[in-house]
């Protein structure tokens, strides 16, 4: 879908700390990334930045973002698909609103190959959010096999086909193309793979929730996003951001990465 640069949504640049940093670390890197982007004077008007930090960091960095009026936003990693009941070790959406977290990752590769969450599932978590007033971070994206097998779009069209199916209209929510070749590997795509299927997506947000959905929705790129190569990703027209992993646990890397606009044109 062609955009000009005057409807290019707000970039999100989403920090995924995975399984890394306690709640003493997540204090001390979020406070260095507060300090870092406003010594850098980043104008938080044209770029929003949030970090996922695990569970348990949830209620410190939500503790500290509010006392210091951090304008940083904050997501949890996951969220149950239930919303209360015998689920022992789940976490629901209504809890992690009322840490005030904005956004909850949804069908990361990882939890769709290790916990085994199918699209369906994916998808009523999606719903769990949207019910809760939390916007779902929606991950897709293809194996090294399904590029090889199906080309890079036909898998992550079916997954986010599926994950809107339950949404209701009008529903608030992010699209994150991760392709499982590119996570950790320091193979990302290049911008033109990213593009194309972005592009794709936002077709399948338009066939699902309307043209409005498809205009304003966000959709991130995330694989091997470091501060020398997300300004690339970020001049395409239907690439809004990027969900960024390993590099989001070096303070200093994360905060050039959100300050993409000032070290290279977009
Ligand atoms: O999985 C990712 C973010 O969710 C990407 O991880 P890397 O940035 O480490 O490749």
């Amino acid at each position: 879908m062609a955009v000009t640069p005057e409807s290019k949504r707000t970039p999100l640049i989403a920090g995924n700390w995975k399984l890394n940093l306690n709640h003493l670390q997540s204090i001390a890197f979020v406070q260095k990334l507060a300090w870092s982007l406003q010594d850098a004077r980043l104008d938080f008007r044209t770029v929003d930045v949030a970090v996922f930090p695990p569970f348990t960091d949830l209620r410190s960095v939500q503790s500290l973002i509010a006392a210091d009026h951090f304008p940083i936003l904050f997501g949890a990693q996951d969220l149950s698909e239930h919303d209360s009941g015998a689920y022992t070790g789940e976490i629901s959406g209504a809890f992690l609103k009322a840490l005030d977290c904005r956004f909850v990752i949804v069908g990361h590769s990882e939890r769709r190959a290790y916990h085994h969450e199918t699209d369906a599932i994916v998808g009523s978590k999606a719903a769990a959010a949207i019910r809760h007033g939390l916007v779902p971070v929606i991950c897709v994206g293809e194996t090294a096999e399904d590029l090889e097998t199906r080309g890079a779009s036909a898998v992550p069209v079916e997954q986010l086909g599926v994950a809107l199916e339950g949404l209701p209209e009008g529903a608030d929510f992010v699209v994150a193309y991760e392709p499982v070749w590119a996570i950790g590997s320091g193979r990302a795509a290049t911008p033109e793979q990213a593009e194309s299927v972005a592009a794709r997506l936002r077709e399948v947000i338009e066939g699902a929730m309307g043209p409005d959905a498809a205009a304003r929705t966000r959709i991130l790129y995330g694989g091997s996003v470091k501060s020398d190569n997300i300004a690339s990703f970020l001049r395409e027209p239907d690439v809004d951001g990027a969900l960024v992993g390993g590099a989001s646990l070096v303070v200093e890397e994360f905060a050039k990465i959100a300050r993409f606009q000032s070290h290279v044109g977009v």
